[in-house]
């Protein structure tokens, strides 16, 4: 036929081959002066990305998150575009179908038609994802939207996403849903779940042995603070056809109490007759961080980075991984994980989580579990990094930089400093706002290789991080933790907002999820400056939503508030009816824009058919 023969066919492989190495080696890094690169004639203004950044190196060569001799590896790893993977729906009817044409299909024609000799299969099973049901490509993203060889498997996963068959995921980020353990009558809380590809994960967990026609017995809670990101979160979570999911937009570190009129089961704390305090089986805090972990994904970070990032986001983490654990039932499990490498934002949150619950948590140890999974240990020993100058311990911190760099963030989370201190010897007199005070004296200036650094006596190396040179991935950090015995009880003081509460009896035992939360003695959270700094300047566009490919596309892992500078702000009075903003005030709407095309969050008004939502789900 056309082309036909052996020889034909070839030779139409050798030339496919010879065109798609090039696209390969032409989609991730063109020189501008390079006149074949077909945007530097259509664009003069395109640029390829920066691959590198002073201030990353020498951070992350000190901190010794890989050994010296990697080093030149794991940037050589970092610099190359992320493969694309993606999961099959384990409770998708066509789940072995799938599974199948993968097997039995495009593993072998892909093989044929792209890859070099004696190159690693095309496409190939995560080994470490329970049966064959994760996978991963040797292309990224931009290969499969741009060459044509590999169209027909393209239109594969764009078909079988739509419809929720398949969800396209960065193969780490599917690794923290797994060890959370879950089972199908969890009750599960999602903290900051959006764009939703691991709320999908769980929600496939619990529905996976659910026959058709009937629900599961558990639940997942999928919250995020971002409206927007909520959107695409339902987006996401639609394609399952769940009934049992609720999506919630609330700042997580002050998540509600949520009070269930039922019949008080071990998962719930009985408050009042027929009132009980829902807590829950499992969370999963997948906190917003830096995102240096997606580099290979979005090499605009490289640009982007620096050590601000990371310690701006420290407190703001603590606070939701504290909330995360008073809202756990005792034995429950909850997962902590960031996109990020970076030790301030993972082993010093653990840290800081384990010394304030005291003994009722404890660190898991899950070395023996998903053993294919490659890993290391988390570190126990780390320093900061502020304003140009290495701290060993926070005794090292001029006292105009003990509001943004507190003690939580050093592995012994002690601050040792003497009262009567007045502030470091580097603080020279000044005040700590004068341009002066921000520059590192010369005694400041210690080399990192002097510092006397600190190592906690926590067990970390409980905790992993995933680098992208031990299974040709991204990064990841992730701790698994267990609720043991209730938090220690501090005097109420409530740090959450409480709502459609129930009417305190003054005789009856009270019970809040405030008053597990364990505060300093102040009655508050520290908070440190900058940790509402939702979006540190340069905090990465990582998680840039491959509209193009996937329509409302679903894959996203880093925290990225600076995704809004996209999308029209308009200032718009409050809506009195939905309640949300108080009279006078102004609040901001964030439009739609670029998110067109994605179904909106709409407020129910029509009694009819709230009620015939309350009649489904009972009161
Ligand atoms: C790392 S991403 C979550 C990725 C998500 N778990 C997934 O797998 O698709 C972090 C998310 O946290 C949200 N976020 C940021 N600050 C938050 C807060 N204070 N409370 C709740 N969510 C927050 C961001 O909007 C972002 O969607």
């Amino acid at each position: 036929m056309g082309g036909g023969g052996r020889e034909g066919r070839s030779y139409r492989s050798r030339t496919q081959r010879k065109h798609f190495k090039q696209s390969r080696e032409n989609v991730w890094k063109r020189s501008k002066a390079d006149p074949s690169a077909p945007d530097s004639t259509d664009n003069p203004s395109w640029q390829p990305f920066a691959t590198q950044n002073p201030a990353f190196d020498e951070y992350y060569k000190a901190q010794g998150i890989v050994a010296a001799e990697e080093w030149e590896r794991f940037v050589e790893v970092l610099r190359k575009a992320l493969p694309a993977a993606f999961r099959i729906n384990s409770s998708s009817q066509f789940c072995s179908d799938i599974r199948s044409q993968l097997e039995n299909d495009f593993m072998e024609s892909l093989q044929a038609e792209v890859s070099e000799e004696g190159e690693a299969g095309a496409i190939r099973p995560l080994p470490w994802y329970p049966d064959n049901l994760a996978w991963q490509s040797n292309f990224s993203r931009m290969q499969l939207r741009k060459n044509r060889t590999l169209e027909r498997f393209h239109e594969f996963l764009k078909l079988e996403n739509e419809i929720g068959n398949i969800t396209r995921q960065e193969a780490v980020s599917m690794v923290p849903p797994l060890f959370l353990d879950v089972q199908p009558d969890h009750f599960i809380l999602d903290m900051c779940a959006a764009p939703g590809s691991k709320t999908f994960q769980l929600l496939e967990i619990i529905h996976q042995s659910t026959k058709p026609g009937s629900l599961p017995d558990g639940m997942v809670v999928a919250n995020d603070l971002d409206v927007q990101r909520c959107n695409l979160l339902i987006h996401q979570t639609k394609r399952m056809c769940t009934a049992n999911l609720i999506v919630t937009n609330h700042e997580a570190q002050h998540f509600p109490g949520c009070r269930s009129k039922s019949n008080a089961s071990d998962k719930e704390i009985e408050l009042e007759s027929n009132i009980s305090q829902l807590l829950f089986d499992r969370v999963l805090c997948d906190v917003p961080c830096s995102g240096d972990g997606t580099l290979r994904k979005a090499p605009d970070i490289w640009r982007k980075w620096n050590v601000g990032l990371g310690n701006g986001l420290h407190s703001l983490q603590v606070q939701i991984a504290m909330r995360g654990m008073s809202l756990l039932k005792v034995g429950g499990r909850m997962v902590y994980s960031t996109c990020s490498m970076n030790p301030v934002e993972n082993e010093a949150v653990v840290s800081e989580i384990l010394r304030k619950c005291g003994g009722s948590v404890e660190l898991v140890d899950v070395s023996s579990e998903i053993p294919q999974l490659i890993r290391r240990p988390g570190l126990r020993s780390w320093k900061i990094r502020d304003k140009g100058v290495w701290l060993a311990s926070y005794k090292d911190v001029p006292k105009y930089r003990r509001t943004g760099i507190i003690p939580s963030m050093f592995p012994s989370g002690r601050s040792d400093v003497d009262p009567t201190d007045n502030g470091h010897k580097q603080e020279n007199g000044t005040n700590g706002n004068s341009e002066d005070a921000l520059q590192p004296t010369e005694d400041a200036m210690t080399s990192v290789d002097d510092l006397d650094v600190e190592v906690s006596d926590l067990p970390l190396e409980r905790c992993m991080r995933l680098v992208p040179h031990d299974q040709n991935s991204g990064a990841f950090f992730i701790a698994v933790i267990q609720k043991v015995s209730l938090l220690p009880v501090v005097q109420e003081k409530s740090t959450t907002p409480q709502r459609n509460l129930v009417p305190k009896k003054d005789d009856e035992p009270h019970i809040t999820l405030s008053n597990q939360i364990p505060e300093d003695k102040n009655g508050k959270v520290e908070v440190a400056d900058g940790a509402n700094e939702m979006c540190p300047e340069g905090t990465s566009e990582a998680n840039l939503i491959d509209n193009e490919d996937e329509g409302a596309a679903l894959e996203s892992d880093s925290f990225n508030a600076c995704e809004n500078h996209d999308t029209e702000e308009t200032e718009v009075p409050v809506d009195k009816e939905t309640g949300s903003g108080r009279t006078g005030e102004k609040r901001k709407l964030q439009m739609q824009g670029k998110w067109k095309g994605v179904d909106p969050v709409v407020f129910f008004k029509d009694e009819t058919i709230i009620s015939s939502i309350q009649t489904f789900y009972g009161n």
